[in-house]
């Protein structure tokens, strides 16, 4: 049984949460209290509410225009670290997967991108710098660009092109070390090509264009100064079926600007990968429409590069340089 002291206790209780549900308009100190507890402290400053608002308000619009950036970029390769091997897989377009079936032992497992800082070392990649410093002395682009190709002998002047061992009558143009050292960096780079894509190593030959090139900030004079732009590289040189880089300085620090950039799509990139250049780092990567990339304009300082090109078409290949 229960005694009516205690059910008008209970009632009592009842009604002093009810109350406390809907508190009456003159607060007591308690009261202030719990509510201080309840939605933290209160104002401490003048327009502490205003200025919280407008900064959660910039928070919303940094995090909408991040967002909405219509093209997303990351990084596959930074300038400040060392990578063994990095890669990237992409799906093979299917002109490349088409031409390439025809190459026994030259198709791809995967499609896609490889950077390694181990395959040509410091020393190498300052022998080869120094020779491009050397011989594009001899010439080079009144523009933003100015190549140097071993093979054929081009090298940019002015607004053309000359032969650099015509140029140079019967004396070599390389020095026996600096030849070496070249057969042997394209060697380690088709090695590492025929490994990164399961590939054999026979199946390739080096291929035309392969040559050094020299980016600055000068305005261009001719088309071929134009770096910048959007490319395939199966479509801008037909032979190609792999493409390498070879850095041969620092990006941030001999040059500004001057990254490779990879796009998802050429008429509408949404994602792009960049990849920054560094002393020796080699850069490998499948010719077809699956790597459409640009390289960004060089702001400050020169940048050097070799284009090795690789095609499994054997009546494609070109030979070592020999003077
Ligand atoms: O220099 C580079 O990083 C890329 C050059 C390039 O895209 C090319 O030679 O096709
Ligand atoms: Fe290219």
């Amino acid at each position: 049984m229960t005694s009516p002291k205690v059910t008008r206790r209970h009632k009592e209780s009842q009604s002093t949460d009810k109350n406390k549900e809907k508190p009456a308009p003159n607060k007591t100190d308690d009261e202030s209290k719990e509510k201080r507890f309840k939605y933290g402290p209160l104002p401490s400053f003048a327009n502490q509410r205003v200025w919280s608002r407008g900064i959660l308000l910039l928070g919303v619009v940094i995090y909408i225009l991040y967002f909405s950036k219509s093209t997303k970029e990351t990084v596959l390769a930074k300038q400040s670290e060392v990578y063994i091997r990095r890669s990237q897989n992409v799906e093979c377009s299917k002109q490349f997967l088409e031409d390439i079936q025809n190459y026994k032992g030259c198709v791809p497992q995967k499609c896609g991108r490889f950077v390694s800082d181990k395959l040509v070392t410091s020393q190498e990649a300052d022998i080869l710098l120094k020779l491009a410093i050397r011989v594009m002395a001899q010439g080079g682009s009144s523009g933003g660009a100015s190549i140097m190709d071993l093979h054929t002998g081009a090298l940019s002047f002015n607004d053309k092109f000359i032969n650099v061992y015509a140029h140079n009558g019967d004396n070599n143009v390389l020095t026996p070390e600096e030849r070496k050292i070249y057969q042997l960096v394209r060697k380690k780079i088709q090695t590492a090509i025929a490994d990164a894509f399961r590939i054999e190593f026979n199946s390739l030959h080096l291929t035309y264009p392969t040559f050094f090139s020299r980016l600055t900030n000068v305005e261009p004079k001719t088309r071929h100064d134009e770096y910048w732009h959007e490319h395939v590289d199966k479509r801008t040189y037909e032979s190609f079926h792999y493409t390498s880089l070879l850095y041969l300085n620092d990006y941030n620090k001999d040059f500004k600007g001057g990254r490779f950039v990879f796009m998802d799509d050429i008429d509408a990139p949404s994602k792009n990968v960049t990849v920054e250049p560094k002393k020796g780092r080699v850069l490998m990567f499948t010719s077809g429409y699956e790597n459409p990339h640009f390289v960004e304009r060089v702001q400050e300082g020169s940048r050097f590069a070799i284009t090795v090109s690789f095609t499994c078409d054997a009546t494609k290949a070109i030979q070592d340089p020999k003077k």
